[in-house]
């Protein structure tokens, strides 16, 4: 990890010759932004106003002015409906947003009092509680002030799929749609099945979009020959399903979820033949899931010698951590066509070379060579990551993010457009949150009001050149990349073609298809020299000047020309003057191990190295450079994924995560310091903080859970006995806090019960997962112990929810069933005592037996992962029982374990100096 010292960069990459634009800063607009109440403020929301009524007005006549907010003084001719904006912002009713808003600064004045009056009213004897409480208080006031201001400008989106093909897609004619290509992880075919990967890439080949335009890539991180075979069987499947899929218009595209749905599969449909096709696909889907499960038994027992492919050969990838790299393409242009003759996207197996003694940065990683390994051999000028697990559930998904993309006015500033992570299989009451509403639905919608949402790892739609590193173009005048600015080197670039030049031109496929592409570590090299790629560019000035040029870049960029060559190429397009093998043999060239050592990547391009939460990290780098992303909500959710369901996994899910966080808060990295001065929003970076301080949180959580409990045990509390006004601004507090939660569901659509699970969820894995990852964290910053990603198993399709109950011991269960434990005995305690003491003792028991209360409720759900199913209703009994009997057996003996005198040598037992 890199030292603290060099935190800001304010010009990475201060090249003169670089197409660098300068940072896009406008200090007056920012300040307007954020200066809450003040005048700017004022004036912004009163040209909101007048926005929103011309808005109306355009909305009634059909006049086409571009009202995308972001371009305030674009004036775009009244046009046709082709040439009207591709989406629209959709701000919140001022009727639901305002009031929220005023109790959010009605909350913060009382959170004053509040304090106010906790810090001049300290408990005298029971000074350490107090001191405690307070603490802890202030710090669950400070992250709440960090995750309530970005939720401040909530927006929603509308898209116009319809525009989007009257300008690109007009039928008839070639689609002028931008290439697209799809990067799909997966690392351990057990924990990730072959039919999970190969449904997510079913759903690839079948999306609506041109096929021409599309190619999927499939990083193999495990090596394994299992999902290698696995892929050639669904590239055969393929053939059927995607003409199936296209020409009934089904969805969603992945036939496992397809086939599974409970719905009248007939509805709409009128095709004639479409039940005996159905019928049919179904069955050859049935065909292709029991292949696939051979595949799967056959793989259960490595044989001695290794694996060893249909043609003979020794499988390359035998030795998981030493071997290298390989790649096969599958379908594509001179790969066969499907069953109806058409043509079918490219499909590309990819798995990079390892080997001992290099870090190779996981999943982050994995994503850097597929970007070079694309560049290479498509160079879309788009590409979609998903996760193997995570297939396209509406088939318009990349459409609706072209809407945003290629829109020439607000298109330019986007580095990416994230969708919502959305699951399948979840148990009916979502009991560990694993649907993550409020993150989805609120916070997320927050930030795309401020300067875009956070990338979270999967479903999302990037800008190619804005993962090389590169600033946000300025607002007004988008960055035109033409060759007369550049040095006659580049000349060559623009011969490369675009795809569509290169595909009638394409060459005879050299490579038997069955064989699979891959190259000894030893001669490694470029395929293509410097001079390859200058051939027929004159002047020998230039030369040089270019030269110099290309050296700064494959500093930068690695030891690759033709990987350099297409940085420079906006709009994509490859080399057409190259054959198929030469470019392969450049692709294994770019995955190679050591091909990173000394560059940029993972440093300032690509996927960002450091955290086993990359997608945060890479996210904000690009808030750093002043781009913005969008947060797109298409009706029909996009992509679809699964989620650990039983309580281990979860917990160690979420533990990865704020690992991840911890990680980030202790590299150079940290939004705290990182990138002042650069295109980060100010309630972006809070945003920012907030996702990774929020581990530091599980400290005074776990503080504030065990009080009820020793407040019950020693008769104490946390506050000295209320006054009326004292007892008012407690009442106003717990008021504010219920209406802010209220209203927040009112504007985002969240139900009660997906909210109350999150407050759950956050106790829970706050008091484990978070405490551990702050321990590990720390563990990693100072002795060094490397940190790895467990991938989360994405379970078969057995029996329905028997993963929720099973039940795993963990060390990540001792401390939150120690808090149940203690505070069951607290609450035990203190009414026997109360008992014991007569009426009068039963006024404060109740604040405190409330206090213990609330921990009890939050830790409920995690109480029943506990008990698991078998004998669910038993043990809750017992639980229940042994609490009732005790309460009742030291009724009746009228004996007090905790309290020898009423008036408290208690304190010495407890441990506790409360003076
Ligand atoms: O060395 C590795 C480790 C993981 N992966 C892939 O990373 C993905 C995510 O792994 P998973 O176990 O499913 O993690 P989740 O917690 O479910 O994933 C969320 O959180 C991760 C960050 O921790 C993000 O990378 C993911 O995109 C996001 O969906 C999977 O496709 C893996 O195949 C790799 O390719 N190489
Ligand atoms: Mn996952």
């Amino acid at each position: 990890m890199g030292g603290r010292g060099k935190r800001i960069h304010p010009l990475p990459y201060a090249d003169p010759n670089l197409p660098v634009q300068p940072r896009s800063m406008d200090p007056s607009k920012d300040l307007a932004a954020y200066g809450y109440g003040s005048v700017a403020w004022k004036e912004r929301m009163e040209s909101w106003k007048q926005k929103q009524e011309s808005l109306h007005q355009m909305r009634n006549d059909g006049s086409g002015k571009d009202w995308n907010g972001d371009n305030d003084d674009a004036d775009l001719p009244l046009m046709d409906e082709a040439r009207q904006p591709l989406s629209r912002k959709i701000p919140i009713s001022s009727s639901q947003i305002n009031p929220y808003r005023m109790v959010i600064i009605i909350r913060l004045v009382v959170l004053g009092f509040f304090f106010h009056y906790r810090v001049m009213h300290p408990v005298h004897d029971a000074f350490a509680l107090w001191l405690i409480s307070v603490i802890c208080e202030i710090w669950f006031a400070m992250s709440w002030i960090l995750d309530q201001f970005p939720k401040w400008f909530p927006i929603e989106r509308e898209t116009y799929l319809d525009r989007l093909s009257l300008r690109f897609d007009k039928e008839g004619q070639p689609s002028q749609l931008a290439p697209i290509d799809f990067f799909v992880s997966t690392v351990d075919p057990l924990k990730e099945p072959p039919l999970v990967t190969a449904n997510t890439v079913l759903s690839i080949l079948a999306v609506d979009y041109p096929v021409d335009k599309i190619s999927c890539y499939v990083s193999d991180d495990g090596a394994a020959m299992l999902t290698f075979e696995g892929l050639s069987e669904t590239s055969e499947f393929a053939k059927k399903w995607v003409p199936f899929c296209k020409n009934y218009c089904i969805e969603p595209r992945a036939p496992e979820w397809y086939f599974q749905q409970k719905i009248d599969y007939l509805k709409d449909k009128v095709v004639p033949n479409f039940v005996r096709e159905r019928r049919a696909m179904k069955r050859e889907y049935e065909e292709f899931k029991v292949r696939i499960n051979a595949l799967v038994a056959k793989a259960q027992k490595v044989p001695d010698e290794g694996w060893t492919m249909q043609d003979g050969t020794p499988w390359p990838g035998n030795n998981v951590r030493d071997h290298p790299g390989m790649i096969q393409v599958f379908l594509g242009q001179s790969g066969g066509h499907d069953v109806d003759g058409h043509e079918l996207p490219r499909l590309v197996y990819v798995s990079r070379e390892k080997r001992p003694g290099y870090n190779h940065h996981k999943k982050a990683g994995a994503m850097n060579a597929l970007v070079r390994v694309s560049a290479v051999l498509t160079n879309a000028p788009y590409m979609l990551n998903l996760d193997c697990d995570h297939y396209i559930n509406n088939s318009k998904a990349i459409k609706e993010a072209m809407c945003f993309m290629m829109d020439p006015l607000v298109g330019k500033k986007v580095c990416y457009v994230q969708f919502p992570q959305r699951f399948d299989g979840i148990d009916r009451h979502d009991r560990y949150a694993n649907r993550n509403v409020v993150f989805f639905d609120i916070n997320m919608k927050g930030l795309d009001g401020i300067q875009g949402p956070i990338y979270v790892g999967t479903g999302c739609v990037f800008r190619r050149q804005a993962l090389y590193g590169y600033d946000a173009p300025k607002t007004k005048k988008p960055p035109s990349r033409t060759c007369n600015c550049w040095p006659k080197w580049c000349f060559c670039c623009c011969c490369f073609g675009d795809r569509k030049t290169k595909k009638k031109t394409a060459e005879p496929k050299t490579e038997k298809k069955t064989r699979l592409f891959f190259k000894k570590a030893e001669n490694q090299s470029p395929a293509y020299a410097l001079s390859d790629i200058e051939e027929g560019a004159p002047g020998v000035e230039t030369e040089k000047a270019g030269i110099v040029n290309q050296q700064k870049l494959e500093k930068k960029f690695g030891q690759s020309s033709v990987f350099v060559a297409s940085t420079l190429l906006e709009n994509g397009g490859t080399l057409k003057i190259a054959s198929p093998a030469s470019l392969l043999k450049e692709a294994i060239h770019v995955i190679s191990c050591g091909y990173e050592d000394k560059t940029d990547w993972g440093k300032e391009i690509g996927w960002i190295y450091g955290s086993v939460t990359e997608d945060i990290l890479t996210g904000f780098k690009m808030h750093c450079h002043g781009w913005r992303s969008i947060y797109c909500i298409p009706k029909r959710p996009a992509f679809k994924g699964s989620a650990p369901l039983n309580l281990s996994d979860r917990l160690h899910q979420v533990l990865r995560w704020a690992l991840g966080s911890v990680e980030i808060f202790f590299s150079n990295h940290c939004p705290l310091w990182y990138g002042y001065g650069g295109g980060l929003k100010c309630l972006e970076r809070f945003s920012y903080i907030n996702s990774i301080v929020y581990p530091f949180t599980s400290i005074p959580l776990l503080a504030y859970c065990t009080l009820p409990a020793i407040c019950l045990l020693t008769g104490k509390f946390i506050t000295p006995e209320l006054t009326n006004v004292a007892s008012l601004w407690f009442m106003s507090l717990f008021i504010c806090i219920f209406t802010t939660g209220i209203l927040e569901m009112r504007w985002s659509g969240v139900a009660i019960d997906d909210w109350w699970r999150n407050e759950q969820f956050w106790v829970i894995g706050g008091v484990s997962a978070h405490l551990f990852a702050l321990f590990q964290g720390l563990l990693k910053v100072i002795a060094g112990v490397d940190t790895s990603f467990t991938v989360t198993s994405k379970g078969g399709d057995d029996e329905e929810f028997s993963e929720l109950y099973t039940f795993k011991w963990t060390t990540l269960l001792i401390a939150p069933t120690t808090l149940l434990l203690l505070n069951f005995i607290g609450v035990v305690a203190g009414i026997s005592n109360a008992i014991n003491n007569g009426y009068e003792s039963w006024g404060p028991l109740f604040g405190k037996l409330f206090f213990a209360f609330w921990v009890i409720v939050h830790l409920y759900p995690f109480l029943k992962g506990l008990v698991g199913r078998q004998n669910r209703t038993p043990t809750i009994v017992i639980v229940w029982s042994i609490l009732l009997a005790s309460i009742f057996s030291l009724l009746w003996v009228r004996v007090d374990p905790f309290l020898a005198k009423n008036d408290g040598p208690v304190l010495e037992e407890c441990g506790l100096d409360c003076n």
